[in-house]
């Protein structure tokens, strides 16, 4: 099935009738069903059992739907739900013409016909043609897939087990407990200006949405009651920072979205949020605020979106940092570069020996110019804490006595 975009042409039109539209071609409950989209396919021979036509009406509506010009309408076996990494689908980056996204992502449907609009699907592939093929999510479609322009794709969330790490120490770096931050890296053997210290693929990225963060969470938690994933990706996320360092503001703010989200999900008939899922919610979204950064997934500035990582997570802010993150980006065609397979590298921003505490800078690059008090209420606003790297502190005149310990592994700072 090719679905174009919004273009509504009354199928009046083709001489058939409203009614003559097979229900089983999965419009959804009580949809209208008067109009159909200019460009779509229906091959006969890949009709499921079901639509072979019974009476003059239904074949008159399938035949008025073949004399459509259109692609082809494919159907697969079983109704699924989750995302393709769980179906055998290659959870590699795919490119399409401006957009990267990894395979069995979940996607929205925009700018399409009104009974489609905003239907979830699965990322498949990408067609030579042009077009991202995508299966439909709701057991409606029984895993019936079409194909449809980028622009007609909006990013939902995408959870990829395999790179999930609930052990994410690695030959490069080790994790330690630091003063004043949680838990940081350290370099655990020296490395030059420049060079990459390590890299990453994410596993989890989301829109910038609260309802797709929440989304992938209990898609993740769903993931972890199945035996055959052993739910890597969960014990990885509960395994990030949760936020401590946030201020009450910060948590206000995320247990209103938290609370928003509930309702939203149970469509208002919960009157007061179970207080254990509202409080898994709230968890989620903190772990996701204070964990995300941003990867881009299209040379255009929109649209980006968030990734969470088991080690590049654990990666502190400081106003001196140490390393920079950088995202690969490859040409397609002379002049337009897209993004890689959204791989991440953590490069030496100078010279690092073998202790170094490896911190980046969260904020903008000229964040590293301000004055204390503006660089602390910039992070304060936009990542929820009050920045307590060195250079903050020696700069504020804060415990002066901690500088240089506080990237020190717990045992060590205890031991001096
Ligand atoms: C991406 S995580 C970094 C790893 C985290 N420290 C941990 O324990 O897993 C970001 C969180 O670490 C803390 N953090 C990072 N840099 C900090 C800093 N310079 N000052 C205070 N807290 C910091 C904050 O709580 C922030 O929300």
């Amino acid at each position: 099935m090719y679905i174009a975009p919004r273009r509504e042409v009354p199928l009046r039109a083709t001489g058939a009738t409203p009614s003559m539209i097979p229900a089983s071609l999965g419009f959804g409950e009580g949809a209208p069903r008067t109009r159909v989209e200019t460009g779509w396919t229906l091959h006969l021979r890949q009709l499921p059992p079901s639509w072979v036509p019974t009476s003059g009406h239904v074949t008159a509506a399938v035949v008025s739907f073949l004399a459509l010009r259109t692609l082809p309408f494919q159907r697969r076996a079983g109704n699924r739900r989750t995302s393709g990494e769980r179906s055998g689908v290659a959870a590699c980056a795919i490119h399409g013409l401006q957009l990267r996204l990894p395979a069995g992502s979940t996607v929205y449907l925009t700018g399409v016909s009104q009974e489609l609009e905003g239907e979830p699907c699965e990322v498949v592939s990408f067609d030579r043609s042009g077009r991202w093929l995508v299966r439909f999510l709701h057991p409606r479609f029984r895993g019936r897939t079409a194909l449809v322009p980028e622009q007609c794709l909006q990013f939902g969330y995408s959870v990829r087990p395999e790179h999930a790490r609930s052990n994410p120490s690695t030959s490069s770096a080790v994790l330690v407990e630091t003063a004043r931050s949680g838990r940081g890296l350290q370099a655990s053997r020296a490395f030059t200006a420049g060079s990459v210290v390590f890299k990453e693929l994410p596993f989890l990225l989301t829109a910038n949405d609260v309802n797709e963060v929440c989304r992938a969470y209990f898609n993740m938690r769903a993931s972890g009651r199945k035996e055959s994933t052993q739910g890597v990706e969960v014990e990885a996320f509960e395994s990030l920072s949760a936020g401590d360092g946030f201020s009450a503001q910060a948590r206000a703010r995320v247990q209103a979205q938290a609370a928003e989200v509930w309702q939203a999900m149970t469509y208002g008939r919960a009157q007061e949020p179970e207080a254990s899922e509202l409080q898994n919610l709230t968890g989620a979204l903190l772990r996701w605020e204070a964990n995300r950064f941003l990867q881009q997934v299209s040379p255009n500035a929109e649209p980006n979106i968030y990734a969470v990582y088991s080690l590049v997570s654990r990666l502190n802010h400081s106003c001196a940092p140490t390393v920079r993150l950088r995202q690969v980006f490859r040409p397609l065609q002379p002049g337009f570069q897209v993004p890689d397979d959204g791989t991440c590298l953590v490069q030496a921003d100078r010279d690092l020996e073998p202790g170094d505490a490896l911190v980046v800078n969260y904020g903008l690059p000229e964040l590293l110019e301000w004055p204390v008090e503006q660089r602390r209420e910039y992070l304060l606003q936009r990542n929820g804490f009050c920045c307590q790297c060195p250079r903050c502190l020696s700069e504020a005149g804060e415990d002066v006595s901690q500088r240089g310990k506080e990237y020190l592994p717990m045992s060590a700072r205890c031991a001096l």
